[in-house]
């Protein structure tokens, strides 16, 4: 599903208008309708007392026409013009008038030198201050009537987007941001419901198709998506009926350490299970025999070191090779690392312990091997760091829209992709940015990132194009770890079950 900028909305907007030969204000009556539907859904009682807090601008004009619908049906509503200017959209104005004169609910101004409201754990507030129009800091009273609002126990349906959120920033340390439990957004989703900075205001989302012209959202160039399972069914390439293994690709885990032997037997578990012909295993040889009680499908690559992994030749042309799991710091695996990345000639999956060798050794001048990225990791391979991986890696940001442009440099200077991992995932191409709308606080739990690394591999290894193969397995990771959590709950879950609802996980790209 796109994700579109504030002036790409606006476009679609009055595109959709002429196209079906409708007003403005037919197209806000419209959304406001059924986001009126919506929210009829979640009124408990009829002691329920509404407060709609409407700005001047279409945001604003949306408010008064869900307000005018609900005193319609008979419910309590106090309106709060919030007047920080004495201008009004057209279509803001005409709601106005055809509320006041409805005559059924009672309609206050708040400017700058009004006495605020109070917000009672009885009150339903519906914030219609600002929508994408927003460009600058909200005035000081609104900001302030925000913070009244968030420090009390009222419920607050979003109209649109929380008040005080930018579409292309963060807000400032001391800007206030309407805290939703619902926001109903028009036609598209928007990108700061998913990222880190917003998540102390982002509620319950639910993306409201308000008819808006499929062929102008088609034409629209949008480098900015969400990954649901729409776009996941297009990336599946369902298996030929007449096939066999060869047809599958070879993967190989590259991991472990002498400690550190389960990380990369879950990887290769995970890569076992997710459609590939065959997973090869270069780890340390001590780690060999339970290896092959745990997973006897996988073969076993010979490897010098009891406790290290090595540059021991394949023997065989690998179609992927994930690499870096339980790896450690060492001088053995520093070398070794540095031996894959030169001799490698198909796609990496490049995770934990490799980024950090790799971090550490893209500004150390004097080391030859990881000297740098460029010309060391094959192009177009799958890097998968953390947070934490992540800052090592690009640098620090100050906001996510800067973590977001850090991702992308880094992507186009070393021809690689990126998966970010995080509550919702982002994955970065050059200037495409897929975001996952899969997974959960469960998955925040050891092994999680092995078992994303060995299904990557596997999906890269069958001919899936790295970024579809990065894309693709995100978005199967998440929802395995969803199922999962449906039956077990977020707490019990562990990353040996994702893998178990792989397989449900696969079914929903075919159903
Ligand atoms: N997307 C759709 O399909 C539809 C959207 N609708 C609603 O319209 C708003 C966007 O409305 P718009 O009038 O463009 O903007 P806002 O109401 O968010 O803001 C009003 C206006 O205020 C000015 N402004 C911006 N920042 C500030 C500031 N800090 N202080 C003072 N003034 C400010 C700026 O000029 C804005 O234009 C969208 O979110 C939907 O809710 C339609 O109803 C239907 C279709
Ligand atoms: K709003």
């Amino acid at each position: 599903m796109k994700i579109l900028e504030a002036s790409q909305l606006a476009d679609l907007d009055s595109y959709s208008c002429k196209e079906q030969n409708i007003s403005s204000w037919e197209l806000m009556e419209r959304a406001a309708g059924l986001a009126y539907e919506e929210i009829k859904t979640r009124l408990n009682s009829a002691t329920q007392q509404i407060k709609v807090l409407a700005g001047p601008g279409n945001n604003g004009g949306d408010g008064l026409a869900i307000a005018y619908f609900l005193a319609q049906d008979g419910w309590d509503v106090d309106v709060f013009l919030v007047n920080f200017t004495s201008s009004r959209s057209p279509d803001n104005q005409k709601n106005l008038v055809r509320l006041k004169n409805q005559a059924k609910s009672n309609i206050r101004e708040l400017t700058e030198d009004s006495e605020l409201p109070e917000f009672t754990s009885e009150d339903l507030v519906i914030d219609a201050i600002f929508g994408v129009g927003l460009n600058r800091s909200m005035p000081e009273f609104v900001q302030k009537l925000a913070r009244k609002h968030n420090g009390s126990a009222s419920q607050c349906i979003c109209i649109d987007v929380p008040s005080g959120m930018y579409l292309d920033q963060s807000p400032g340390e001391d800007e206030a941001v309407f805290q939703s439990d619902l926001i109903l957004t028009f036609q598209t989703p928007k990108l700061p419901f998913y990222l880190p900075d917003y998540s102390g205001v982002v509620g319950e989302v639910k993306i409201i198709d308000i008819g808006l012209s499929q062929k102008r959202l088609s034409e629209i160039s949008s480098e900015l998506n969400l990954v649901d399972l729409s776009l996941a069914k297009k990336l599946y390439r369902p298996r030929p009926r007449f096939s066999h293994k060869g047809t599958y690709g070879h993967a190989v885990l590259i991991g472990g350490s002498e400690l550190m032997l389960g990380s990369v037997i879950l990887s290769s578990k995970s890569c076992m299970h997710s459609g590939v012909g065959k997973t090869s295993v270069l780890m340390p040889s001590r780690g060999h025999s339970a290896l092959i009680q745990h997973l006897p499908e996988a073969m076993l690559v010979e490897n010098a070191s009891e406790d290290f992994i090595s540059d021991q030749d394949l023997g065989f042309n690998a179609d992927a090779i994930g690499i870096g799991i339980g790896i450690g710091t060492s001088e053995a695996a520093l070398s070794a690392l540095g031996a894959w990345l030169e001799k490698a000639d198909c796609p990496l999956v490049i995770d934990a312990d490799a980024l950090n060798l790799i971090a550490e050794h893209i500004t150390l001048k004097d080391k030859k091997r990881l000297r740098t990225l460029d010309g060391q990791v094959p192009k177009k391979s799958i890097l998968t760091p953390h947070p934490g991986e992540l800052r090592r890696l690009v640098g620090s940001w100050k906001d996510d829209f800067e973590k977001l442009n850090l991702i992308k440099d880094f992507s186009k200077q070393f021809d690689v992709i990126v998966l970010a991992k995080d509550a919702y995932s982002l994955c970065v191409y050059q200037d495409q940015v897929f975001v996952n709308s899969t997974g959960n606080s469960g998955m925040a739990t050891a092994g999680s990132g092995d078992v994303l690394t060995g299904l990557l591999t596997g999906l890269l290894a069958q001919g899936y194009s790295s970024l579809n193969a990065a894309v693709l397995g995100m978005f199967l990771h998440g929802l395995a770890g969803d199922l999962a959590a449906e039956e077990m709950s977020e707490e019990s879950l562990t990353a040996s079950d994702i893998i178990r609802y792989f397989g449900d996980s696969f079914s929903k790209l075919k159903a």
